[in-house]
């Protein structure tokens, strides 16, 4: 029965929500479902590596913006949100003539417009957090008022499931309400009808938050499915775990493992901001000469866009030591036996990355989700160090050549490391056949399945 099933994945346009919603496509396709995931065109002609026989199907609808620069957060979603109301009940329409008419839709919790399309349809409704279950219920009580904002500087927030927080460890669109008024409603417009969706997935595994996990699932019907990485990064069950290339991004991947092949077992630094950061003149100055004086060898990834940031200087006392990429396959590099840290920005997605392979953090924040994300590594998980204290000003190359040596070869290493191979276990087990993660996901498909034979 479950063969006759088909589920719409839809995904909002950037690479940190693009790259979870396509390993969970994959899971599900695994489990004798179709799968279509429908993104915008700007990622179709990326496709190179698409393979010929693909587990997921792939549509696209337009942003409305036709490869053009959108002016503003705001006038993206606004445009976006007409656009893909107008395409994607086509999209339905289309498959409903073909013997593969869609039974649910999960789309991106950033498209809460998507549950009015399947109630239209009568499908199955499901709202997809790209963010850990912990950011998402902070964001749903500021969204409530049950968190008052501002939040005055000094005080210490009190959240049910929650630990004390500091201001600085809430999500930095909640912390400086100033930064980006435009992708916090975008976050906070996810509540605006979220209890009417028939379940809400979360990128995240019982045993991994599970304090939240019980309080949001008092609430709401909730399914932790991931951590959403790559098979063959954990369970290795699926044979065709295949790169559907859907990066945005030019990879130099065999240049890096080649380079990481030549070093020592864990004596690598690898250093990566995600997909989207962009960081100031004298942030980047810091790292670089503070990666310099550590005297590790480091795999740093500098899109080619921030290349100009680094000193002519820098780069030649950085040959014999260091590789500076554009992009890398990063579950890859964080696999590799030669990597022994990870300094990271802490997008969930990195995060989850590190923890399933069990590689401890140095955590720098820049903003989003990535300041609460730290507290749990650095407090709660006990997987990584901060590089610079909260009550510092900024960051100083002292403040990263300390915390390179803390992970490397500090007496900390041992218990972060520990820590960090519990995690990656406990990643493993959810994920496995009969896991947590595992159960939800065939516990969807019933759902689907009763819904479908039922009408
Ligand atoms: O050289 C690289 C660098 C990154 N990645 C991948 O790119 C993704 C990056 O995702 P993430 O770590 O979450 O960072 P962002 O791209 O910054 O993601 C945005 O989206 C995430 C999910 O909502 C948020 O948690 C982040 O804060 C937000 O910045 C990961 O899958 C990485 O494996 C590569 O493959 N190669």
């Amino acid at each position: 029965m479950a063969a006759k099933i088909h589920v719409f994945v839809v995904v909002y346009p950037v690479q940190g929500h693009i790259n979870p919603m396509l390993q969970f496509s994959k899971r599900l396709a695994s489990k004798n479902v179709r799968v279509t995931l429908i993104t915008t065109s700007s990622y179709k002609n990326l496709n190179d590596n698409q393979p010929s026989n693909p587990t997921v199907f792939f549509d696209y609808i337009s942003d409305g913006f036709s490869g053009e620069k959108p002016p503003g957060i705001a006038d993206f979603v606004e445009t976006f949100k007409a656009e893909s109301s107008r395409s994607l009940p086509e999209l339905i329409e289309k498959q409903s003539k073909t013997e593969y008419p869609v039974n649910a839709i999960v789309y991106d919790s950033f498209m809460p417009w998507v549950l009015d399309i399947s109630k239209e349809f009568g499908l199955y409704g499901v709202s997809f957090f790209t963010h850990s279950c912990a950011v998402s219920t902070i964001y749903y009580h500021t969204s409530k008022g049950s968190l008052k904002i501002p939040v005055e500087k000094g005080n210490v927030v009190s959240l049910p499931s929650i630990p004390p927080l500091e201001v600085c460890d809430l999500p930095s669109f909640v912390s400086d309400l100033d930064s980006y008024p435009g992708v916090l409603k975008l976050v906070l417009d996810r509540f605006s009808n979220f209890e009417g969706a028939d379940c809400l997935f979360f990128n995240s595994f019982d045993k991994l938050e599970i304090e939240v996990v019980n309080w949001l699932s008092s609430k709401w019907k909730i399914m932790t499915i991931g951590p959403s990485v790559p098979s063959m990064f954990l369970d290795k069950r699926l044979a065709d775990d295949r790169d559907y290339g859907l990066s945005l991004f030019k990879s130099d991947g065999e240049a890096c493992i080649k380079w990481l092949d030549g070093k020592d077992t864990e004596s690598v630094v690898y250093v990566s901001f995600g997909s989207l950061a962009n960081l100031v003149q004298d942030y980047m100055d810091e790292i670089a000469w503070g990666l310099l004086n550590s005297k590790c060898s480091f795999l740093w990834i500098v899109r080619d866009t921030e290349k100009s940031k680094l000193s002519e200087k820098f780069l030649e006392e950085a040959a014999d030591r260091g590789l500076i990429v554009n992009w890398c396959p990063q579950l890859e590099v964080l696999a590799h036996k030669a990597v022994g840290s990870f300094m990271t920005h802490c997008g969930w997605n990195s995060t989850l990355e590190a923890l399933c392979l069990g590689v401890p953090m140095m955590v720098m924040p820049q903003w989003t989700d990535q300041t609460t994300n730290a507290k749990y590594i650095v407090d709660v998980w006990q997987t990584g160090v901060r590089v610079k204290a909260h009550d510092k000003e900024s960051i100083t190359r002292e403040d990263i050549t300390k915390s390179v040596k803390d992970v490397m070869e500090g007496t900390k290493r041992g218990d972060l490391k520990a820590n960090a191979l519990k995690l990656k276990e406990m990643a493993l087990e959810a994920m496995s056949e009969g896991g947590s993660s595992d159960k939800y996901m065939d516990d969807f498909i019933s759902q689907i399945v009763t819904r479908t034979t039922s009408t």
